[in-house]
Order: C-alpha cells, then sequence, then structure tokens
C-alpha cells in the first residue's frame, strides 16, 4: 500500500468486515456510513481504529509476529486487494468472498493492521436490573395476593359500618350473623394472602439473594488475579454481603410496606365511595407525609456512618494479625487506633440511630394525624347528614390501610437508601473486567515439557512504581533447569508469576511452546501448571486436605511420596504418621510457620506438571529437606521444565542455567560459567550475583 496516497480496491468494505467479525456491529456500520475512501493512509487507518477505541499495531508481513495473534488481522499486501486474516494454530487462514475461513499464504511484502485489543462494551444495562428480571415469574403471584389482600382488607371498616348503620341504626340484629360471616370469611382470606404473600417473597428474595451471590463469587473468581490482590478483604466481603441485605429488605417487613404502597389506592377508592370529598383529606395528608419524611430522610442521612469501612477493616485486621502482633508484643499502638475508630463508630451510629428514631416517631404522628384530621371534617358531613355515621368510623379505619404501608416505607428509608447503594456497587463490580473479557481459548499441550520464551517483558505494579520487570529477554528450552538468582527486590518473584500468566506482562510477552501466553484460558494455563509459592496460607483440615488442593483425587500414598520429594517427611511424624489429623488440633499455628514452605512444594509436586515454578524452595530447610530435594530436582530434570529462584549456592549449581536479575533487567543469561563440581561452583554463581548487585 500507499504509505500516502495510493488507492486500495474494497479497503472500505474489507474494514467493514473486519469490524464485523470482531463483533463490533455498530462500528462497522459507522465505518460503512462514513466518507473513508480507498486510498486512505495508514495513518488514516490507524487513527480510524483509534477513534473506535480499538488497539492496533501495524507492522510489516512477519509470520512470527502474526503467530501471537489473538484476534483477527488486516493484511495490506503491496500489490493487490486487502485481507482480513486469523491465526489458526500453527497456520493461517483468510475470509473468503463467501465469508468462509480459508488457508491462506501469507504475501511475501506488505503491512498488517493487528488488534491486540478491543473497546470494552459500553452497553450500559443493569446487571442487577437483569438478575431481578430473572424473577419474573413471581410478580404476578405477589401482585395479585396483594390486591386480594388489599380488597379483603376492606372487610372489618365496611362490617363495621354495616353494624353502626344497619344493626343498630337500622334496628335490624337479624343480619348481624350474615354480616358477621362474611367479614370472617374475608378475613381469612385476608390473612391466607399475607401469609402465602410472605412465603413467596420469601421464595424469591432467597433466589435473588442466592443468584446474587452466585454471580458475585463467579466474578471475584475471575477477576485478573492483580486486581484481586489490590483490593482489600473488607472489599470484597461487602461485594458477597451485598446479596443478603437484598434479601432482608425484599422479605423483611419494609419489603411489604413498599409493596402495599400502590395499594393503598384501593382504599382511598373505598373512602371516596363511602364518604365523597372526603377523600381529598388523607389524600393531601398523603402528600405532606411525602414531603415531610423526604426533608427528615435528608436530616437522617446526613448522619449516616462514614466510618463503618474504616471500622469493619479493622475488624478484619485484627482477625488476621491478632497472634502476630501478640507474639510481637506491638498490641499498644494498634489497640489505642483500635479503640479511637470504635469509639468514633459508637458516636456516629447513636447519631444515625437517634435520627432514625426521630423519623419512625414523626411518620408515626402523621398518621394519627391523618386519622384525626379525617375524623374531624368527616364530623360535619356526619352532623349536616351527607355520610352515615357508620361511613365515617369506616372511613376512619380505612385510613390506617393508607398510613401504615407509607409509615412503614419512610420508616424505612434508610434501608431503601442501603439497597440502591448496594445495587449501585453490585453493577460496578459486575463491569470490572474479568480475565475472560477477551477470547483466551488456547490450552496448554499437558504431558510435555514445554519451552518458555521471554520477550522484552516489562511490568510495573502501578503507575508510580519502577518497574518490576523491565525487558527481561531470556529462553528456556524445552525440559530445561534454570535458575532465577539475584538481589532481594530484583524481580525473581514478579518473573516468575509472569511464566504462569498470573501476572500480564504490560510490554512484550512470554510464550510457551512458541505461543504468547495471553492466548491461553488462564484458568487452565494455572490449574495445569505446578507453582510453588515462598509462602502459603494453610487452611483449615487436615494436611491431607491441604494438599489435596492440587489433585483432589490423589491417593494418601501420592500425597506421602509429595511430601516427603519436598523434604517435608518430617511433618508426617509431627502428626503421628495420620495425615488427616486436624491441624488444628496439633497446633497449626506453630506448624504453619515451619511446614508451609513444604506443603507449598509438596503441592506443587504432586501436581506433576511438565511445567514446575517455584520461589525459594528450599528456604529455611534442614540438611537432610535439602538433600531430598535435590534429588527430586535431579530426578526430573530433562521431563519437566523447571523454573526456580534461590540464594542457596549448592541448588542453584543444579541448575542447567541461570538467569540474573538486577533492579528488574537481566544482567546474565546462559550456562553457569565453569560449572563444577559444586564446590568451586559455589564460588563463581555467588561473585556473579555479588558483582551485579554491586
Ligand atoms: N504485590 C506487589 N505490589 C507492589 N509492588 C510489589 C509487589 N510485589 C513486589 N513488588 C515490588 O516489585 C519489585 C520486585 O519484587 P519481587 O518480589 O519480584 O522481587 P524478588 O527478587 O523476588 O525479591 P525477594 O528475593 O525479596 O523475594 C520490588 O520492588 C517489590 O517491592
Amino acid at each position: 500500500m500507499h504509505s500516502q496516497t495510493q488507492s486500495v480496491p474494497n479497503l472500505k468494505s474489507q474494514l467493514v468486515t473486519l469490524f464485523n467479525q470482531l463483533g463490533l456491529n455498530a462500528q462497522a456500520k459507522n465505518i460503512e456510513r462514513s466518507a473513508l475512501v480507498d486510498d486512505a493512509s495508514y495513518l488514516d487507518l490507524y487513527i480510524l481504529f483509534k477513534k473506535h477505541h480499538v488497539v492496533a499495531d501495524l507492522r510489516s508481513l512477519d509470520p512470527e509476529v502474526l503467530s501471537h495473534t489473538i484476534y483477527p488481522f488486516l493484511i495490506l499486501p503491496e500489490e493487490g486487494e486487502p485481507q482480513i486474516g486469523r491465526r489458526s494454530q500453527h497456520t493461517f487462514e483468510y475470509l473468503g468472498p463467501h465469508h468462509q475461513w480459508q488457508p491462506l499464504t501469507l504475501p511475501t511484502d506488505g503491512k498488517v493492521f493487528i488488534i491486540n485489543s478491543l473497546p470494552s462494551s459500553n452497553q450500559k444495562r443493569s446487571r442487577f436490573a437483569s438478575q431481578f428480571k430473572q424473577q419474573k415469574k413471581w410478580f404476578k403471584p405477589v401482585f395479585l395476593l396483594s390486591l386480594v389482600a388489599s380488597l379483603t382488607g376492606l372487610a372489618i371498616p365496611l362490617f363495621t359500618m354495616a353494624v353502626y348503620d344497619r344493626v343498630i341504626g337500622g334496628q335490624a340484629p337479624e343480619i348481624l350473623h350474615g354480616i358477621a360471616i362474611g367479614a370472617l370469611l374475608a378475613l381469612s382470606i385476608f390473612i391466607y394472602s399475607r401469609m402465602l404473600r410472605a412465603k413467596v417473597l420469601a421464595r424469591a428474595s432467597n433466589k435473588l439473594a442466592r443468584d446474587l451471590s452466585a454471580v458475585s463469587f463467579n466474578q471475584l473468581l475471575s477477576m485478573p488475579l492483580m486486581m484481586l490482590s489490590r483490593v482489600g478483604l473488607s472489599n470484597h466481603l461487602a461485594r458477597l454481603r451485598n446479596a443478603e441485605k437484598v434479601r432482608g429488605l425484599l422479605s423483611g417487613p419494609s419489603g411489604g410496606g413498599l409493596i402495599d404502597l400502590p395499594f393503598t389506592i384501593v382504599a382511598l377508592i373505598a373512602i371516596t365511595v363511602l364518604s365523597g370529598w372526603l377523600v381529598l383529606v388523607p389524600f393531601c395528608m398523603l402528600i405532606l407525609f411525602y414531603l415531610v419524611m423526604k426533608a427528615l430522610n435528608r436530616f437522617t442521612q446526613a448522619a449516616s456512618p462514614t466510618i463503618s469501612n474504616d471500622y469493619q477493616n479493622s475488624l478484619n485486621e485484627l482477625a488476621k494479625n491478632v497472634l502476630e502482633l501478640k507474639t510481637a508484643g506491638e498490641t499498644e499502638g494498634w489497640y489505642a487506633d483500635f479503640i479511637r475508630r470504635c469509639r468514633e463508630h459508637c458516636r456516629q451510629q447513636f447519631l444515625y440511630t437517634k435520627r432514625n428514631g426521630l423519623t419512625a416517631a414523626v411518620a408515626h404522628a402523621m398518621g394519627l394525624m391523618t386519622a384525626l384530621v379525617t375524623v374531624f371534617c368527616g364530623i360535619f358531613l356526619v352532623l349536616n347528614q351527607s355520610i352515615s355515621p357508620g361511613a365515617l368510623i369506616a372511613c376512619g379505619m380505612l385510613i390506617w390501610r393508607i398510613t401504615g404501608p407509607a409509615q412503614l416505607a419512610f420508616s424505612s428509608a434508610s434501608k431503601i437508601n442501603m439497597i440502591t447503594s448496594t445495587v449501585t456497587q453490585f453493577d460496578r463490580f459486575m463491569e470490572v473486567t474479568t480475565e475472560f473479557n477477551q477470547l483466551r481459548l488456547d490450552g496448554p499441550n499437558l504431558n510435555k515439557a514445554p519451552a518458555l520464551n521471554f520477550k522484552h517483558v516489562t511490568f510495573r505494579y502501578s503507575a508510580e512504581a519502577e518497574p518490576a520487570l523491565s525487558g527481561v529477554t531470556f529462553d528456556v528450552e524445552a525440559g530445561e533447569t534454570v535458575a532465577i538468582i539475584g538481589p532481594n527486590g530484583s524481580g525473581k518473584s514478579t518473573l516468575l508469576l509472569t511464566a504462569i500468566g498470573v501476572i500480564d506482562t504490560q510490554a512484550g510477552f512470554v510464550t510457551l511452546d512458541g505461543k504468547n501466553l495471553k492466548q491461553f484460558d488462564p484458568e487452565a494455563l494455572r490449574q495445569w501448571a505446578a507453582f510453588s509459592p515462598t509462602h502459603t496460607e494453610l487452611l483449615p483440615g487436615s494436611l491431607a486436605d491441604n494438599l489435596r488442593l492440587a489433585k483432589p483425587d490423589a491417593t494418601d500414598d501420592e500425597l506421602c511420596q509429595a511430601l516427603y520429594e519436598a523434604g517435608g517427611d518430617a511433618l508426617k511424624e509431627v502428626l503421628g504418621g495420620d495425615l488427616n489429623r486436624s491441624l488444628s488440633a496439633q497446633g497449626a499455628n506453630m506448624f504453619s510457620v515451619i511446614g508451609s514452605g513444604y506443603i507449598s512444594l509438596a503441592r506443587a509436586l504432586l501436581k506433576k506438571s511438565p511445567l514446575l515454578v517455584m520461589d525459594e524452595p528450599i528456604a529455611n530447610r534442614n540438611p537432610f529437606a535439602k538433600k531430598t530435594f535435590i534429588e527430586t530436582l535431579t530426578k526430573l530434570k530433562g521431563k519437566t521444565t523447571i523454573l526456580f529462584t534461590s540464594h542457596d549456592q549448592e541448588l542453584i549449581q543444579h541448575a542447567d542455567k541461570v538467569v540474573i536479575l538486577d533492579k528488574g533487567s537481566v544482567v546474565y543469561a546462559g550456562p553457569i560459567p565453569n560449572k563444577p563440581n559444586v564446590d568451586n561452583g559455589n564460588q563463581s554463581v555467588a561473585s556473579m550475583e555479588t558483582t551485579h548487585n554491586e
């Protein structure tokens, strides 16, 4: 092409097809309608991608570059028409005239636009609303039952009216039992429909809460690991508790009040029928009720506690660190801080509860006042003989069917506000980018030791931080054992995490058997690779439970073997040879300090994965454990690709290759110089590391 203005036939239509292939149909339509001409320059195309929030790179046509692509690409050959291509395993395909993918032989000359990422969906659809809609089947029964309850709820006022006007006023006691039976029947239907509605509401809110919990939990699990580790424990808990809040409101009394609010219309109609214009009184009072409560709610909300999250965080900190603080004798400062937050929390809660109490009292008073004003106004109508005394008494009773739900709804305003913010939080949480926002479908070859290539890998933990890895480039052959060494903070652990896709590189890439790690399903990749971190948290349960996290169907013999290979045979002895004994009964905290390293390593070995990645596998080991682990390493050589970090010179000598990092950059990658016999070699690697440290 056309570095500047050479015409390319079909460029516009191919771009439209490409955008359709990328699932960006609206953008495709936009391009179709645009004034884009076939002699657009590379720059025009680049701007077009950018305008549509598609991150694209212009590269020379190079099979090596294209073999790492994730999305279809736009080929612009030197001669001829542009083509839409895609990678299919190790070959390429192009989109034929009938929109069928066909094998492609790459043109020798030309350029290609590679798509790196797509715009995230801008569709603002509330996930909460769509979850709520799934409970649609309950809407109708709840509506019908509420309507039945509202209609039959008229029975007692009408019964009272009939008693006053007909039985007493009309001197007709013989109709009393007929009216009473009718009223009892209506009352029974009223009670039954209310009970049934409560049951339906409980079921619907349970189902909604269950769905919200499942959706939140899945979202949490599919968040990128770096994001998970940045967000604190309290935030995770808050997300998972959202469902409980929604359940509480819907199935509680406030939920009933809210649902009944629209049905106050039935009572208003009944009052109109019984007393004509008197209905204006409760109607106006209802408006006044609304205005007063709105003002009061604002007053109450102004006092809503701001320290709750802080206080909750301190409780979580306490639960997590109490043993360490106590052991270190550092409880005093922490205690003062906790008490300060606790006092402030109580003060804010007190003020908020006081204002909520005031709101509830005013709501109650407004209810009483509505009844009183209606009765006083009604007296004139009775004296004018416009309505009967029985009708006035019935109206007085019906007033409660209006003010009751209004009171409940308004006094629950704080809960409604809480739910509104819960819904907002939920929707925001569901919008977070997950690992699955991009199509990553490749799986690793499960049984073969893989080759790994690191190409210009760069990563920073935050925009302000120095890069933890900076342009790291080196290769690991299949079955090779590579030691990553370097001073503390030089990026060794970070590098291991990029090798198993836990950390996505920000520039450069890591390939596994020639495929960019970003093409792999991240979950499948982590399940397949064996990773042993330096520290691991022990879970409640037995040693066997902790080990089987890596391989749930492992036999006891396999567990013992893995433990032995990790050099942790002694742990079994501590438990009297019984792997299934609860760790808490054995003083798990002591055990965790000493044993978690062995357990982490045994878990990784249990997986028998052809890719084994270990962070300081023998730190603080006794000589026997170290010897056993080195034997294991020797046994795995050639069959497993192994990456490990270590400061142990003897262990490093057993690697085929060493990579020395300093401040995130590779300062040496290659065979261990003058590889010994172990004793002499100690000197050479150690000295290299120290030289670079200096
Ligand atoms: N989760 C994190 N958040 C922010 N910065 C981090 C995080 N983990 C590591 N770092 C920083 O990244 C840099 C590299 O850390 P890394 O742990 O990879 O080094 P290391 O060589 O493994 O160190 P060590 O030998 O002490 O384990 C350091 O400056 C460290 O402070």
